[in-house]
């Protein structure tokens, strides 16, 4: 079995979880209050600056040219794809990109996208991707469930262009890269290693259901 396949059943009930959180159900069903999808999107906005400094380390990581390329490809995707998406999503409900680049990360936000970055910074290329992974992974399989779960949800006014982005098989081909490239680099890795791998992607996993449940909730600083 791929190394992938053995972390994805290890995951499952976790992104199960995420699958049934109200915040994605809503999206599939209309139902999610407009208020809750744009302190996602403000929330989101400012996970993905940092979120987009894990390709450029990545880029500095790869031990060749292809994977250099492609972790600079996906650098670009996020920073000129997902965020433009979220430009336009704000553009529509007045909000200036100033004002999405000043959104102050709530507590859960910072824990989030520090974990990834202390990772990245002082782990190696395979920790790097074993702590992503799950955010694009996990970003593909919800997409694809609320396609298929909610087939009007694509046409929707509002989540419909969140659904089709992360639905699409060009984001789903980035994230297979991904997935291909973290089995081949696990081929050579002790068992004590994979262990580690295997934490990373586990946490990053529980992060992402609780940056859900926290932009749904609205948890925030005291003061
Ligand atoms: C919190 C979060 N995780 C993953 C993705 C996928 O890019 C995203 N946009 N935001």
């Amino acid at each position: 079995m791929k190394y992938s396949q053995i972390l994805y059943k290890k995951v499952n009930e976790i992104w199960k979880q995420t699958h049934q959180h109200p915040f994605v159900v809503g999206m599939g069903n209309g139902d999610l209050p407009v208020e809750s999808f744009i302190r996602y999107m403000k929330q989101d906005y400012v996970f993905l600056i940092d979120y987009s400094k894990l390709f450029a380390l990545g880029t500095i990581k790869a031990r060749d040219l292809e994977t250099m390329a492609a972790f600079a490809k996906l650098l670009h995707e996020t920073l000129h794809g997902e965020m433009e998406l979220h430009r336009q999503y704000a553009a529509r409900f007045g909000i200036t990109n100033q004002q999405l680049e000043d959104t102050r990360p709530t507590p859960m936000n910072l824990a989030y996208t520090r974990y990834m970055l202390n990772v990245a910074q002082n782990g190696s290329l395979e920790e790097l991707i074993s702590a992503l992974l799950p955010c694009m992974w996990s970003y593909w399989e919800i997409g694809k469930m609320l396609a298929e779960n909610y087939p009007n949800s694509i046409e929707h006014p509002l989540y419909g262009e969140w659904i089709k982005m992360y639905s699409s098989d060009e984001f789903g081909s980035l994230a297979g890269w991904l997935i291909d490239l973290l089995d081949n680099l696990a081929e050579e890795k002790s068992e004590r290693e994979l262990q580690m791998l295997e934490e990373h992607f586990l946490t990053t996993s529980r992060f992402e259901y609780m940056f859900w449940d926290m932009v749904y909730q609205g948890g925030d600083w005291p003061v």
